[in-house]
């Protein structure tokens, strides 16, 4: 399990990330909350090892997460970015490079990571995009494709900033399925979310940062009653009690 203890992160002598303590457990799917420019991506680059600790620490399964080689970390976290430069390569072969931390010299994929990678295209609906290259894929298509990366990199945790975008909604509620099917096969899933109400109906657990601080954590339930998020985003959040759950709306 990965934890922070006191973690801070800026730029410069600026800190945007102050002092979160956290525990990414797995088995549950934990979204981070806030709006533009709250520290949401800097905290989960930092957790990812890819933005330098101003303070606190961060451990993986109780050993620092400094003391881990690039390879030891690859096989922990799987970091899913915002956005990214996009290779001249097939689906497939992009998929693939999510098996890299396993492959030892001279770097020839084998059976079981070419299943690897199948299974994770399966199960992000990309496995028919599989021979077309990634350049010629819409935006949509391509987050399905980094998904399936993601997936095959078999981690216990999973960092995914803002995940959703460029999805249409049959596949932002297909993601959050799979998150949770994650979640439940033991990983821990932690995401970025803009859509408050897709975020309440699918966490175990939900971080809300402002101006880098952390105002609240708690499942959807007690986030939502502590009336936290209306003040943070001066929107009003309403809910319905259906069958299926609970249903969250803008008001
Ligand atoms: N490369 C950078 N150099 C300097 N400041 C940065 C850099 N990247 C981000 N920041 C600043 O850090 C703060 C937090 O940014 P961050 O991207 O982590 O927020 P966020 O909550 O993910 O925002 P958004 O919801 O808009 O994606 C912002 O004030 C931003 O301007």
């Amino acid at each position: 399990m990965i934890e922070l203890h006191h973690v801070s992160a800026g730029y410069g002598p600026k800190l945007v990330v102050e002092d979160i303590s956290l525990d990414l457990r797995p088995g549950q799917v934990l979204t981070l909350l806030g709006p533009n420019g709250s520290g949401k991506s800097t905290l989960l680059r930092t957790i990812a090892g890819l933005h330098p600790l101003a303070g606190g620490q961060i451990t993986v399964d109780g050993v620092p997460a400094k003391d881990l080689t690039r390879r030891q970390a690859a096989q922990k976290i799987t970091y899913m970015p915002q956005s990214r430069t996009v290779p001249n390569i097939t689906a497939r072969k992009m998929v693939l490079h999510g098996r890299f931390p396993y492959l030892s010299y001279p770097r020839r994929y084998r059976k079981e990571d070419y299943d690897a990678a199948r299974r994770a295209m399966e199960r992000s609906d990309a496995w028919e995009l599989a021979d077309s290259p990634v350049q010629s894929l819409s935006g949509g298509q391509r987050q399905k494709v980094y998904l399936a990366m993601a997936m095959a990199q078999e981690t216990q945790t999973i960092l995914m900033d803002e995940p959703t975008t460029y999805l249409d909604i049959q596949h932002q509620l297909n993601l959050m399925t799979v998150a949770q099917q994650m979640a439940q096969q033991g990983t821990a899933v932690v995401l970025v979310l803009h859509d408050l109400c897709l975020a309440l109906r699918f966490s175990h657990r939900c971080v809300l940062l402002q101006e880098g601080r952390m105002v609240q954590q708690g499942t959807p339930e007690e986030i939502f009653q502590s009336g936290a998020l209306d003040q943070v985003f001066q929107a009003r959040i309403c809910r319905v009690d259906t069958p299926d759950g609970w249903r969250y709306y803008y008001d």
